[in-house]
């Protein structure tokens, strides 16, 4: 079925983003077009330096672009201000990067709870708990990140990403840092999760077998995606 505006959970429309660096203006995204529906597993493949993170960070409302119009989950993300935009991200949006990016001075279980305080949730310690022993981490809870193994921190990290249930999960290079046995492991974690829930993944990665465990893959170029509109 073709998404149009109103199914989508993701509708980026002729997106650009150049920024100016010290050598000149960057074009780094040069009018993406991309809709994803609820529920699908979308792969971004394409060659290094071709603007795969800067869609994520776009579509997280981290990075802002220069012209063009993203709606997701029916929130208008040029409307929103910082306030309104980091509400939006703890509601609606999980991020796990390629470095785990878990914050140092918290225990696995205050990095967990971290996005569901920040949603005001009263059960935050006790979900957080929970999240982290469907990652089978519950003994870990009060070990600090430097104390966890990359394949460990990476599994707080999907723990703390999935813990508030948001309908989106966006995902950069997840295994990276990882040996390819336990890069499977987190995979397979990653993807049993996100099928419980039904959350929407967008996936950027290098690994053209990983891409091929999504139902769509799209190809950025320059810049440019192909395959952006089913
Ligand atoms: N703050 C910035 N200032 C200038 N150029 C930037 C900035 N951030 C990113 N770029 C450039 O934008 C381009 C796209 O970067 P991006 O990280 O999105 O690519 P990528 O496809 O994710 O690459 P990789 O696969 O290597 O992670 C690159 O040429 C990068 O150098």
């Amino acid at each position: 079925m073709t998404a149009n505006a109103s199914d989508a959970l993701i509708d980026m429309r002729d997106v650009r983003l150049s920024l100016g660096a010290a050598g000149g203006t960057v074009d780094i995204l040069r009018g993406v077009t991309f809709r994803v529906s609820a529920g699908e597993t979308v792969s971004v493949v394409g060659p290094s330096g071709s603007g795969k993170t800067t869609m994520l960070m776009v579509l997280a409302g981290l990075e802002h672009p220069s012209s063009g119009e993203i709606t997701v989950a029916g929130h208008r993300l040029a409307t929103l201000g910082e306030d309104a935009l980091a509400r939006f991200r703890s509601a609606h949006v999980g991020v796990v990067f390629q470095a785990f990016h878990l914050v140092p001075t918290m225990t696995a279980l205050e990095n967990v709870a971290l996005p569901l305080e920040f949603s005001r949730r009263p059960d935050a310690a006790a979900r957080a708990a929970q999240c982290l022993d469907e990652v089978g981490l519950s003994a870990r809870a009060r070990h600090y990140p430097s104390q966890l193994s990359g394949g460990e921190q990476q599994r707080v990290a999907i723990a703390r990403a999935f813990a508030p249930e948001p309908p989106l999960l966006l995902a950069d290079e997840p295994t990276g840092n990882l040996d390819a046995a336990t890069g499977q492991r987190i995979m397979d974690l990653l993807f049993s999760l996100r099928e419980r829930f039904g959350t929407t993944l967008v996936l950027v990665t290098h690994d053209e077998r990983l891409a091929a465990r999504c139902s769509r893959t799209v190809r950025m170029a320059d810049g440019k995606l192909n395959g952006g509109v089913p």
